[in-house]
């Protein structure tokens, strides 16, 4: 069952510039930075009540988010849907016509799993869904 918007990601060219802003600019309470390695993903998160905003970054200029910011220089890149049984909402969603981007949850920020919906069979927005960890507060 889908239970919150877990998060709306940001793809930015320059991470410590984006920081900035919303932690100086806008005052934002700023979670803090990590690097995801199976997506080639850097995040930086701030947290609002029942959401989050997430900056992607790629460091390297390498993973899905460089593409991304190569074409488009950056901009509103995906919606995040927390979900209590993701396995179940994949099956639920597939059977639906929905298209994965993995046949499989993978790690993605926080210790959570995560797994992505092609845009082009979501309306043109891509969608992620997470599954918090155990360890999640
Ligand atoms: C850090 C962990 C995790 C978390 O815990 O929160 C994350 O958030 S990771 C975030 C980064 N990871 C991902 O985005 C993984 C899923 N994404 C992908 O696999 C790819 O980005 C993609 C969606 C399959 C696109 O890749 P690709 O096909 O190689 O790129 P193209 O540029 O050729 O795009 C094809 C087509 O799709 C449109 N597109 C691309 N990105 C987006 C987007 N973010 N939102 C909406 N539409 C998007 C793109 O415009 C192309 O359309 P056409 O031009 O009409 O063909
Ligand atoms: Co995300």
């Amino acid at each position: 069952m889908i239970t919150a918007l877990d998060h709306i990601a940001i793809a930015v060219p320059d991470l410590d510039e984006a920081i900035k802003r919303f932690l100086e600019d806008f005052g934002l309470t700023y979670k803090g930075q990590e690097y995801v390695e199976s997506q080639k993903t850097a995040t930086a998160f701030f947290p609002l009540p029942e959401t989050q905003i997430e900056l992607v970054a790629s460091p390297d200029g390498e993973g899905p988010i460089a593409k991304y910011i190569e074409k488009k220089g950056g901009g509103i890149h995906h919606l995040c849907f927390r979900t209590d049984d993701i396995h179940a909402d994949v099956a639920m969603l597939k059977e639906k016509g929905y298209q994965f981007l993995s046949d499989a949850p993978g790690p993605g920020a926080h210790g959570c799993q995560v797994i992505f919906i092609h845009p082009k069979s979501c309306g043109g927005v891509l969608i992620e869904l997470s599954q918090p960890g155990d360890d999640h507060h």
